[in-house]
C-alpha cells in the first residue's frame, strides 16, 4: 500500500479514484463495513482505492487541549486498511488552515482537484469544513457539480443490543477493562503498540518477568488490571508477526509504591530477550483489579493464580 502526508505527496497521474474520507480510530467494524465499500466499489470500476485521514486528530486542533485516547497509531492504521484492501493512505495534517476550510474548498482542493474523485464513500453521519458544516448531502450536491457519486453506508451496531459502533464507543470499552465488548465492536482483540524498555528486573526475581511496552502518548490503555492476552512481535516491515499467550499487567505496581503506569506482558512458557522490539500486546479477557499486596510473597500467590486463569481463558 502506498503511504503519502499531504496533498503535495500525491502523484499526479493516479487516474479516477474511488476515495473513502475518516479518521478511522481503531478500524472498528463500523469502519471495516465503510472501507470494504469503497474497496469493492474501486474494484468494480478498476480504480484505486484511496483512504484519506487526518493527523493529529481533529479534536486536539479544534478543541486545544483535549486528547481522545487513541485506539489505533498512524502505522498500526495503515497495516489495518492494507489487509481490507485500500491501495493507497493518504495522510492529511489537520491544521488550523485545514479546519477553517468551507466544506466546498475541501471537496474542490481534496476531492476534485488532488484525488479524482469518481466515487467517495462516507459514514451517513459524515461531516466536514469549517465547523463541520459539510454533510453527506452537501457532498452529494457538490459530487454533482465536480463529477462523482457519493454513497452514505449506514452505520454497524453491536448485533443484540443494537448499539451503534463508534471510536468513542470502543474507547469506553478500554477505558472500563471491558475487553470483551472491545472485541465485538473491533472485530479483534484490542492492542497497545510499542517499544520494550527496561524495567526494575523484579520480574524476573518474582518468576515472571515481564516485557514492559512503552507506548506513545494518548495510547487508548486499558483500565488498570490483569488481562489475559497475546504479545505479538512487529517484524520491520511492520507486518504482524508472531503471537505469544501472555497474562498482562496494566497499573502502576501499587505493591512497590510505584507512580508509572506501565503496560507489561508476560510470555507464557517463553524464554528469551525483548528489550528494544516493537511489539503489540493484546487484550482478551480482564482477569481481575490491581491489588497492593503486603509482600513479594503474596503477589507471587496471586500471580499463579493469574497464570491458571490466563491459561483457562486462552485454552491452553
Ligand atoms: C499476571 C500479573 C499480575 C500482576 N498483578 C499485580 C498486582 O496486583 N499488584 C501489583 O502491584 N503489581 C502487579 N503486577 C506487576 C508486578 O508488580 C510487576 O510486573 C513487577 O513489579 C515487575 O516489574 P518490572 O518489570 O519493572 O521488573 C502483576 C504482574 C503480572 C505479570
Ligand atoms: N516469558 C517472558 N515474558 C516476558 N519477558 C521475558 C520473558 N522471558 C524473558 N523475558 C525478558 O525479560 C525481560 C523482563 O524481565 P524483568 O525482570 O521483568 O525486567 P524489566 O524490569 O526490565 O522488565 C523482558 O523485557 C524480556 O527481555
Amino acid at each position: 500500500m502506498l503511504r503519502w502526508r499531504g496533498l503535495d505527496a500525491v502523484p499526479g497521474d493516479l487516474g479516477r479514484t474511488v476515495v473513502t474520507i475518516g479518521m478511522y480510530d481503531g478500524v472498528h467494524r463500523g469502519h471495516q463495513k465503510l472501507i470494504g465499500a469503497a474497496v469493492e466499489r474501486a474494484r468494480a470500476l478498476g480504480r484505486p482505492c484511496l483512504l484519506v485521514t487526518f493527523d493529529p486528530h481533529p479534536a486536539e486542533v479544534v478543541r486545544p487541549g483535549s486528547h481522545p485516547a487513541i485506539l489505533t497509531s498512524l502505522d498500526r492504521k495503515a497495516e489495518l486498511v492494507e489487509a481490507l484492501g485500500v491501495d493507497a493512505m493518504c495522510v492529511l495534517p489537520f491544521t488550523q488552515d485545514l479546519m477553517r476550510q468551507s466544506p466546498e474548498s475541501f471537496t474542490h482542493t481534496v476531492l476534485a482537484s488532488t484525488l479524482h474523485a469518481s466515487h467517495v464513500v462516507v459514514g451517513e453521519n459524515f461531516t466536514y469544513g469549517h465547523r463541520a458544516a459539510g454533510t453527506v448531502a452537501t457532498l452529494a450536491a457538490e459530487g454533482r457539480r465536480f463529477g462523482f457519486s457519493v454513497d452514505g453506508v449506514g452505520l454497524a451496531s453491536v448485533a443484540e443490543d443494537e448499539l451503534t459502533i463508534s471510536s468513542t464507543y470502543v474507547r469506553a470499552c478500554v477505558a472500563a477493562g471491558d475487553m470483551t465488548s472491545a472485541t465485538e465492536a473491533l472485530g479483534r482483540p484490542h492492542r497497545v503498540d510499542g517499544v520494550v524498555v527496561r524495567g526494575h528486573r523484579r520480574g524476573r526475581q518474582m518468576g515472571y518477568p515481564t516485557a514492559n511496552v512503552e507506548s506513545p502518548p494518548y495510547t487508548a490503555v486499558p483500565a488498570d488490571g490483569v488481562y489475559a492476552g497475546h504479545f505479538v512481535l512487529r517484524d520491520v516491515e511492520g507486518a504482524s508477526g508472531a503471537r505469544f499467550p501472555a497474562a498482562i499487567s496494566v497499573g502502576t505496581n501499587p505493591t512497590f509504591d510505584g507512580t508509572r503506569r506501565t503496560v507489561e506482558a508476560h510470555l507464557i512458557d517463553w524464554d528469551g530477550d525483548l528489550y528494544g522490539e516493537h511489539a503489540g500486546v493484546e487484550f482478551t479477557a480482564r482477569l481481575r483489579g490491581m491489588l497492593r499486596f503486603s509482600g513479594m510473597d503474596e503477589l507471587i500467590a496471586a500471580m499463579d493464580d493469574d497464570l491458571v486463569e490466563a491459561r483457562r481463558v486462552l485454552g491452553m
